[in-house]
Order: C-alpha cells, then structure tokens, then sequence
C-alpha cells in the first residue's frame, strides 16, 4: 500500500544516502594511523570534517529540502549533524564492517581524551541501533526524518520542515510493517531511538565544551557547524 509518489521518496532518499558516503581513503586511515590519543582525536575530527560534509551533500538530495528557507537549511543541518553522525556511525558499528573496522572504531573513541562518563550512553546507543538490524532504506529514512525536525533552534517556518518530516515518517511506518511484520512495535521501538539521539546530542555538546578546555583543536567545517571556537 506503498503510493507511488510515496516510492518515489523513498527511492531519492535511499539513492542520496547511497551515493553519499565517506571516501574509502578516509575510511581506511582507521586502520592505518597510530594508536594514540592524540592521533586517535586527529583520525576521528578527520572522520566527523567528511562524514558533514558527505551529510550535506545527502541533506541537499532529500526532496523539498532545497525548497526550504535558506536560514531554516542552515538551522536544521547544525542542529542534526550531531545526531545523524550518530545513526551513521551507529551503523558502522552495527554493520560488521569488512577488516575490522567496527571495533577500530570503538578502540579509537574510547582512546581520544573523551570523558568516561559519555562512553557508556554512546555504547549504550551503538548496541540499541545494532539489535534493531535496520535495512538501508530504514536507515537512510530515518536519517532523513532526524535532519528534518521542526522544532530545531532558530527554524522559523515549523510548518514547512513538518509537512516533509511528516511525508517521511508515512513512508517509514509503512516500511517497517513491511520489514518486520512480526514486531508490531518495531516503527515505536525506531522512533525511540530519536529521542535517545536528543540525549547523546546534548551530551555530545559538553564533551565539546571540555575537550575545548585541554584545547583540542577542531577543523574549520566543524567549528562553523557546531558553533566553536
Ligand atoms: C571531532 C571528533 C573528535 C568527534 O567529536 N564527536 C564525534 C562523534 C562521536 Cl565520537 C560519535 C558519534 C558522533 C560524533 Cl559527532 C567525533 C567523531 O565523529 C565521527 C563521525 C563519523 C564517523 C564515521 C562515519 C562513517 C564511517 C564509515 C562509513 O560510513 O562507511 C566508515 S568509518 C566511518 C566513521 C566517525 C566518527
């Protein structure tokens, strides 16, 4: 019971999230560089810098985004980076990457100078995305569904940015009674995981605050979209 404009929708999102991705030479240096707090703090700014600019690249694709205004584009892609680079390498860890780059990945967070006190509720998060054995197009919706909420600071037409999340989570809902027709929960149980994303994003912006106090350095792209330095 899928429409056709509603498949339509999804094939654009699911293409955009595809053709969008981290160049394999960046993804590679995970299991290349050192060891070592620093390097591993270099390694995953260097990480962050492309996966916001591949989340641009794929925000732009998400029809009727564009059509947006220009300041409410800018207040969604800052107020979601945080929380779609969070889904993103959430399924990098879920997804058991060829050569062992998933715990690369955790041994280099765990090793970057970040507080012990955000580890648990982000681990927490990676498990909670993995059990959930998200398909891609469930992925790429989702991200698309987080990137377009209304209620962002400084969005100033809430209507607009509704009217295409709304389009998405019709599509998304009916997407998981397809895919897994035996947990009625499983849309809920999907929808839960954005307010979990609500929680890491506000963590994530104290862990900001004191990697900035040992003066770690971010780059340009980074300071802009997350509002450093
Ligand atoms: C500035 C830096 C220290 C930082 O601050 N907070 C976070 C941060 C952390 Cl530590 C966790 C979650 C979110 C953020 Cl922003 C980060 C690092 O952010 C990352 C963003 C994205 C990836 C990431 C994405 C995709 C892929 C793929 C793929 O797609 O094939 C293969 S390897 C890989 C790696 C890793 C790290």
């Amino acid at each position: 019971e899928i429409t056709k404009e509603q498949r339509a929708l999804m094939k654009a999102i699911v293409d955009a999230y595809n053709r969008h991705q981290i160049p394999q030479d960046v993804a590679k240096k995970l299991l290349q560089e050192q060891y070592s707090p620093e390097e591993n703090f270099l390694l995953l700014t260097e990480m962050a810098t492309s996966q916001v600019q591949v989340l641009v690249e794929f925000t732009k694709n998400i029809p009727g985004f564009v059509s947006l205004d220009r300041e409410d584009q800018i207040a969604l892609l800052k107020g979601s980076a945080v929380e779609a680079m969070f889904l993103r390498s959430a399924q990098v860890f879920s997804r058991k990457m060829p050569s062992g780059h998933t715990d690369v990945l955790e041994e280099r967070i765990r090793k970057s100078g970040m507080p012990e006190e955000f580890m648990t509720p982000m681990f927490n998060f990676y498990k909670s995305i993995g059990e959930l054995h998200m398909v891609q197009e469930e992925q790429a919706i989702l991200t698309a569904i987080t990137i377009l909420t209304p209620d962002r600071p400084y969005v100033k037409d809430h209507q607009a940015v509704e009217r295409l999340q709304e389009s998405m989570l019709v599509v998304l809902r009916k997407l998981c009674v397809l895919q897994h027709p035996q947990e009625l929960q499983y849309f809920a149980r999907l929808l839960g995981r954005l307010t979990e994303l609500r929680t890491l994003s506000h963590y994530h912006a104290e862990m900001l605050t004191s990697w900035r106090m040992n003066d770690h350095k971010f780059t340009p792209l980074l300071c802009e979209i997350w509002d450093v330095q």
